[in-house]
Formats: C-alpha cells, structure tokens, sequence
C-alpha cells in the first residue's frame, strides 16, 4: 500500500518565535497524481513546501519520500533523492544562454555536482539531457539565448525545464502562473499536465489561480492557519461549506 504513496507528512510542524506556520499536518501524496495545497495568504504553504523540500527543517513531526525518512536531509541531499522544487522568486542565471542554464540544472544534481563550473564539453550527457527537456517545454529554438532576455512566460518554462533536468519523480511547484498574463496560463497547465502523464511524475502544486487548481488537480488539500481544512477531489473542495466559508467564498466573489 504505501508504494502509492510518494509523500507523506506525520503531525508536521513549523514554529517562528510565536507563531505557528505549519500546525500538526498530516498529508498523503499518492503516486502519479496532481495534489494542490490552496489556502489563503499567510496559510503555511511555502514553509510547508519548504519543510518538504529540506529548506527549513520542522519544529516536530516527520517527513517520508517513498518510505524513507527524509525529516532532517537539507535541500540538496532532497534534491539527489528526487525531489525537484520551484520557487517563487526565480533561480535564473539571467546572462547565461537557456541551454546553459538547464545543463547546469542537470549536472548540479548528477555526479559531476563538485566540477559544476568545468567546461561543459566535458559533460555531453547533461548537454543532451539540458536538449531533451528543452525540447519537453517547447524552449528548443531559445536556447541559445541569454535567460534574462525571455519573456516572463519563458522564464517560466526554462524554470520548469531547469526542475525537470535532473529528472525528479517529485516535482514541488510554488506558484508556476504567478505573474503570467491570464492567456498564457493555459498552455503553461497543458504543460504541467502533460508533465505528469507522460514523464510518469508526482506534482505537488501551490497556487492561487483557482481556475487552475480545479481543472488540473486530483486532489486539494486547503489549509487554513496552517492547519488543514480539507481536502478531497475539487468536485468536493468547491462544494465543501468549512472551504466555502474559510477561503472559495471570497475568492469567487472577487
Ligand atoms: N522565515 C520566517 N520567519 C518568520 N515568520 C515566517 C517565516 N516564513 C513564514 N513566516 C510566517 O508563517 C506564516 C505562513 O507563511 P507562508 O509563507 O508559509 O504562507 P503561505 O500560505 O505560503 O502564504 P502566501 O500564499 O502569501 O505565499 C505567515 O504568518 C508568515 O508570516
């Protein structure tokens, strides 16, 4: 049974000071699905993804990854494990081309991490790897271009690529649409879904765009002062009144 799932959280929680950001959070991530966490400004979704990602260690509670326990591994240990994860504020080298900037996404979590500056001719494989996942986001005919000149939706996809490079089972995703013009959300969802069907990948998501939670995820899990509300299918998330009355509610009505 646990096979199924990926990821899971025992009674996680997060301290700062006073104030308790991530509070007794049990969640289970099943294999191959898209599993949102919504909830509003404040509710504890990046210190959870940061908790899961290795960024900041709990106060209590553990973390597994495929059974094993990843509690205290910091974030590159995550990272060689499996676990890719986004951020909401890029990690683009903006004055390297699109294809440098993937190939040493890819080499930063391969074995040659400790050689990361050496010639990259060295290296053909990750060259190859950096032109596969190019090609998976559509970025092939860019990719010999500086990444600070893309467009803002570009960037979003080079940072999807830069995620997928070492080629992760867990992706983690904060906020992929933030800042994109509502037309090129779609194409950027059709993406990520297509991601997950045919890379065979886990997508943990966190999002605010509540068109987009509903359409793409399996499952939802709202969080609400960093505890958790609910969760279930969207079906049941937009019909559940607690989600209603704590979040859905104002959101719609904005
Ligand atoms: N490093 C930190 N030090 C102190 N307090 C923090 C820190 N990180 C987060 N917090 C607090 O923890 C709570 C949860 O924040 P968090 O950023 O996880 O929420 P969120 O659900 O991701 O919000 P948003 O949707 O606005 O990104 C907030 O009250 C925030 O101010």
């Amino acid at each position: 049974m646990t096979e199924r799932i990926i990821l899971q959280t025992e009674h996680l929680r997060r301290t700062f000071g006073g104030l308790v950001a991530v509070d007794d959070v049990s969640l289970q991530v099943r294999r191959g699905t898209l599993h949102s966490i919504i909830g509003p400004n404040g509710a504890g979704k990046t210190t959870l993804f940061n908790l899961m990602s290795g960024v900041l260690p709990p106060t209590s509670g553990r973390i597994l990854f495929e059974g094993r326990d990843i509690t205290n591994v910091p974030a590159h240990g995550i990272a060689h494990l499996g676990i890719g994860r986004s951020f909401q504020i890029t990690n683009i080298f903006p004055s390297l081309t699109v294809l440098e900037n993937v190939r040493l996404a890819a080499q930063a979590v391969g074995k040659h991490n400790f050689t990361f500056w050496r010639d990259y001719r060295a290296f053909p494989e990750y060259i190859e790897r950096a032109w596969e996942v190019l090609a998976m986001v559509g970025l092939q005919k860019r990719a010999h271009l500086p990444a600070g000149t893309l467009a803002h939706g570009d960037k979003r996809k080079l940072e999807l690529a830069m995620i997928l490079a070492p080629n992760p089972r867990l992706l983690l995703l904060d906020e992929p649409t933030a800042g994109m013009a509502s037309e090129q959300v779609p194409e950027l969802m059709a993406l990520i879904e297509r991601i997950r069907a045919v890379g065979d990948k886990t997508i943990v998501l966190v999002e605010h765009n509540m068109h987009v939670v509903m359409a793409a995820s399996d499952v939802i899990t709202v969080m609400v002062q960093g505890r958790v509300l609910a969760e279930g299918a969207p079906a049941e998330i937009r019909a559940d009144e607690r989600v209603q009355r704590a979040y859905l509610g104002q959101l719609y009505e904005e």
